[in-house]
């Protein structure tokens, strides 16, 4: 069970594969930190899963803040990475204050998406002491400009831009990288080459982590999940079920 970010290498060292799951609420936070899950991720997917957006490009800082403090209040021992979202980020300026805000409204690390165009940002951010996760490959920021969601890595100049990408981000000091959708050869090989602790998601099972969206592994979101991700309990049933048995009841008067 980690409880700092600082263990995270350790971990590597000793070959012990860390959990990361999303939450973007005070109950999920406290169920899963009660589980004992290693470390929260507040992920702009909740622009999708919680709010009803199309995708993650209409998240904004206010909303990461809202559900980052919520979250901070389920968790006792956790560590909370929180997302920069969509254009919060644009330069290394207004990536430090971005992150400053969210680690004001309970965030123990952030994250953005993007690996050596946005070096500058990332620098910004780890100079002034606030630790700092990547996240490459498939990028949900940008979907609306790639026009659609593609696994990466499948060409050999995509593998060596990822190994690039993972590279700088390492030498510039991040303390895990989120390897999203991408060739699992090349998310291993990636593994293999940096100090970093790598979070898989949808990139096989050769990373130091992995990291799903909570909703997605129960099954409380059954109208979209990717095709990695495996439902083990089925949450949208259960309350749909519990709600009918409910209105039966109060429909034939039993149920006050
Ligand atoms: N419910 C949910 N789960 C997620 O994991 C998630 C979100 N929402 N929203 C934000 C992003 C979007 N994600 C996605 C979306 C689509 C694929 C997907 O369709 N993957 C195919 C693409 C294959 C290709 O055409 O290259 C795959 O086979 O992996 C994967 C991750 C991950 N994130
Ligand atoms: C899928 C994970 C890595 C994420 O960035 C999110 O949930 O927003
Ligand atoms: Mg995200």
């Amino acid at each position: 069970m980690l409880t700092s970010l600082a263990d995270l290498p350790l971990k590597k060292q000793a070959g012990e594969r860390v959990t990361v799951l999303t939450a973007y609420d005070y109950p999920t936070a406290r169920l899963l930190d009660e589980a004992g899950i290693d470390l929260l991720l507040v992920g702009d997917s909740l622009g999708m899963v919680v709010l009803g957006l199309p995708d993650t490009t209409g998240v904004t800082l206010d909303m990461m803040l809202h559900h980052t403090a919520a979250v901070r209040r389920g968790v006792k021992r956790v560590p909370v990475i929180s997302d920069l979202p969509f254009h919060t980020y644009d330069t290394p300026d207004q990536a430090l204050a971005n992150a400053r805000r969210l680690i004001q409204a309970g965030a123990d690390a952030v994250k953005l998406e993007g690996g050596v165009p946005f070096i500058p940002q990332v620098r910004s951010i780890i100079q002034a002491g606030i630790p700092f996760v990547g996240h490459i490959g498939m990028l949900p920021q940008s979907v609306v400009e790639e026009g659609g969601y593609k696994k990466k890595g499948k060409t050999p100049a995509q593998a060596e831009q990822l190994i690039a990408d993972a590279l700088a981000l390492d030498a510039a000091g991040a303390c895990a990288i989120v390897l999203e959708s991408m060739v699992p050869d090349v998310a291993t090989e990636i593994t293999r080459q940096v100090k970093a602790t790598t979070i898989g998601i949808g990139a096989g099972s050769g990373t130091d982590a992995q990291v799903l969206v909570t909703p997605d592994l129960i099954g409380s979101f059954p109208w979209f999940r990717p095709p990695f991700a495996k439902a083990r309990a089925d949450v949208a049933s259960e309350i749909q079920r519990a709600v009918k048995e409910w209105m039966t009841e109060v429909t034939a008067k039993t149920a006050s």
